[in-house]
């Protein structure tokens, strides 16, 4: 049975970080994930703790407005590691699974550096995190919403991973990501399968709830990953059309609900 987590960045965020929590709780999900938080990680332990939910993979902070994470940015590394090392505390700290380490926007000249650099970074932090057993996740991110992101396919971040050589470091398959980025979904999901920690769902070509309005049969993909024996989360990573908690339809199969419903 598919079990859906609540991403932070995207749903009930027309309240504060700590309320939406509680809120995620109240219409059925078992668990959260999201970006960095902007609250003290104590603040945050205690609304996971009153909830009774787990937390998942958060994010490396994003570093500058311009910046889409520092995991692969030549000559940023001082900075990658003081933020890794924030992130991996704050994890630890509020006993969450996994940082998703965001690879930057690294320009086309640049890229070749860029390789070297992330596979050097991820060394040193797959060590830090195994060490406190916390997983990295890296999540391939479409290039028609992030140009320039430096991991945008697949099969590259397979690759990468296998240049770090860590058993600590998997994949975040996002079905927006990929259905954008070559289709193919079930067939690229089962290739990859053994690196595969997380998924996360939303609608194409509008990243909206993952019902039946838009490209996803998503009710096939979730059935479909259940019968591969996939044994991890589903993140609810999507924009909601208007209130979250009024589009929450596509879950009741899943234990989702309105609160109170
Ligand atoms: O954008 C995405 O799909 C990532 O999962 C993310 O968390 C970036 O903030
Ligand atoms: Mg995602």
């Amino acid at each position: 049975m598919p079990r859906f987590s609540a991403h932070l960045g995207y749903l009930f965020t027309d309240r504060p970080l700590l309320a939406r929590i509680d809120a995620a709780a109240a219409c059925g999900f078992q668990a959260i994930e999201g970006r960095f938080p902007d609250v003290p990680a104590a603040d945050f332990k205690h609304a996971v703790e009153r909830n009774n939910l787990k937390v998942l993979g958060i994010n490396t902070p994003q570093g500058g407005p311009d910046d889409f994470g520092l995991g692969a940015l030549p000559g940023r590394e001082r900075d990658w590691r003081a933020i890794f090392a924030q992130t991996l505390d704050y994890v630890t700290t509020v006993g969450g699974l996994a940082i998703h380490c965001l690879a930057g926007k690294v320009a086309p000249e640049h890229r070749r550096a860029a390789e070297t650099t992330y596979v050097e970074n991820l060394k040193w932090a797959a060590d830090q995190a195994a060490a406190r057993n916390v997983k990295l996740y890296l999540e391939p991110i479409n290039p028609r919403d992030m140009p320039n992101y430096f991991l945008s396919e697949l099969a590259h971040a397979a690759d990468i991973i296998g240049q770090v050589g860590s058993d600590n470091v998997f994949i975040q398959y996002d079905f927006y990501h990929m259905q954008i980025v070559g289709g193919d979904l079930i067939e690229r999901f089962k290739k990859y399968q053994p690196l595969i920690a997380h998924v996360q769902c939303s609608q194409v070509p509008v990243r909206h709830e993952p019902d039946g309005d838009g490209e996803i049969n998503y009710p096939f993909v979730f059935a479909e990953i259940d019968r591969l024996g996939y044994p991890h989360w589903i993140g609810a990573e999507y924009k909601p059309r208007t209130a979250t908690e009024s589009g929450l339809a596509w879950g009741a199969a899943y234990g989702l609900h309105a609160p109170g419903g």
